[in-house]
């Protein structure tokens, strides 16, 4: 096998700007035979489980994927969607929409495509679609607004070690997150007061992001800062105040002690403590998934009405929402600003742009 990826002697010199949406990944179907591949990929990644191959790989191969992917696949059934997975989905509408809208203002300069960082599409073919299109650098967004170890950097390596395979590589950008990003925060306090709008008010609001464990931390992984600020800043675009919201972390996975408090003993405490109706909102996922569809609006509500709770609504991820994708789209032409050259540039960015057709 050839030790590198070479471009073919006739292919046009590069002088497009490919710009790679990356998220999680999600297995191909909600089956036992088709989450225990994705899971003994996702679950095998050092960036995820930090513990020595040696230790951990006996226990992923033995007892996890033994007994895991049949109790997360009723998971998925539950939430699967007629197109497919909820998150491969949404990604790839936005993906879409982003096309739409970047395609618009740069008539062919830039190039958009999508990829999972564990499953499929893969970030091997996703590289290679974006170089035969001629791009000659790349912009990687993992679409993580709070950077983690185990999600943004995890998928940065991916996309450096796939680069490392070719001969002629481009220039590389990254963004590394918009934890505080105005438009970010705007698109989801505009998608909470909609939400209020339409379907009432609760009493209180929790806002859950997905746990790390709280070694990483103390490590210095700068997760849970960036989730405080991201509910400081909603919060205050809110004008809710501190006894009217509740930061939490979900999806604690094994042994160790992960961020607190956890949301599920949130929910639980709320409805113990009389709290009737709560609202909750997952400000780290942009897209809707397993983990708020599934954890959230199913597990979650269950928890808080065996509780005593009444009503919990949950409020649906940013999808394809206009407003967040502008912001994306804004966020992205930021980037393009300090690579463009002078004929590449469009014209002044307009107010939000009318939605193309996806
Ligand atoms: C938003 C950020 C995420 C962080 C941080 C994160 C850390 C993290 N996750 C696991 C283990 C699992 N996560 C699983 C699903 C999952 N996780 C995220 C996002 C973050 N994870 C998403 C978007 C999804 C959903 C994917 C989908 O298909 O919809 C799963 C798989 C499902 C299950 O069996 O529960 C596992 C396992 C760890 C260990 C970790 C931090 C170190
Ligand atoms: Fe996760
Ligand atoms: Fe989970």
């Amino acid at each position: 096998m050839a030790r590198f990826i070479d471009s073919p002697k006739n292919r046009a010199a590069g002088t497009r700007i490919g710009v790679l949406l990356v998220n999680l990944g999600t297995p191909d179907a909600p089956t036992a035979a088709a989450v225990k591949p994705y899971l003994r990929q996702f679950l095998s990644d050092r960036r995820v489980v930090e513990l020595p191959a040696l230790l951990w790989q006996p226990i992923l191969r033995g007892i996890i994927l033994l007994t895991r992917p049949a109790k997360s696949a009723r998971k998925y059934a539950a939430v699967w969607s007629k197109d497919g997975s909820p998150l491969r989905v949404w990604t790839e509408k936005q993906a879409k929409l982003v096309k739409g809208y970047l395609g618009e203002r740069h008539a062919g300069q830039v190039v958009v495509a999508y990829a999972m960082r564990y499953g499929q599409p893969s970030i091997a073919q996703a590289v290679a679609a974006l170089r035969e299109h001629g791009s000659d650098r790349l912009l990687l967004l993992p679409l993580y607004p709070q950077y983690s170890a185990s999600t943004t950097a995890t998928a940065c390596d991916a996309v450096f070690a796939e680069l490392a395979r070719y001969r002629d590589q481009p220039a590389l950008r990254t963004v590394r997150d918009f934890h505080d990003h105005p438009g970010y925060i705007e698109a989801l306090a505009q998608r909470i007061r909609q939400h209020w709008m339409v379907e009432g008010r609760g009493d209180h609001l929790v806002m859950s992001f997905h746990g790390i464990p709280r070694f990483a931390v103390d490590k210095g992984d700068p997760y849970q800062r960036q989730c405080q600020r991201t509910a400081q800043l909603l919060a205050q675009a809110l004008g809710l105040a501190d006894d009217r919201y509740t930061v939490a972390f979900q999806s604690r996975f094994g042994r160790a002690e992960w961020l607190k408090p956890y949301t599920a003993e949130t929910l639980a405490g709320l409805g113990r403590k009389g709290v009737r109706n709560v609202d909750v909102v997952c400000p780290g996922f942009v897209s809707d998934c397993l983990e708020t569809l599934e954890e959230i609006a199913l597990e979650g509500k269950q928890t808080f009405l065996q509780a005593g709770g009444s009503t919990l609504r949950y409020i649906p991820a940013l999808n394809d929402d206009n407003r967040w994708i502008h912001a994306l789209t804004a966020l992205i032409e930021r980037e393009l600003q300090g690579w463009l050259t002078a004929d590449e540039r469009p014209a002044a960015p307009s107010e939000m742009p009318a939605r193309p057709a996806s």
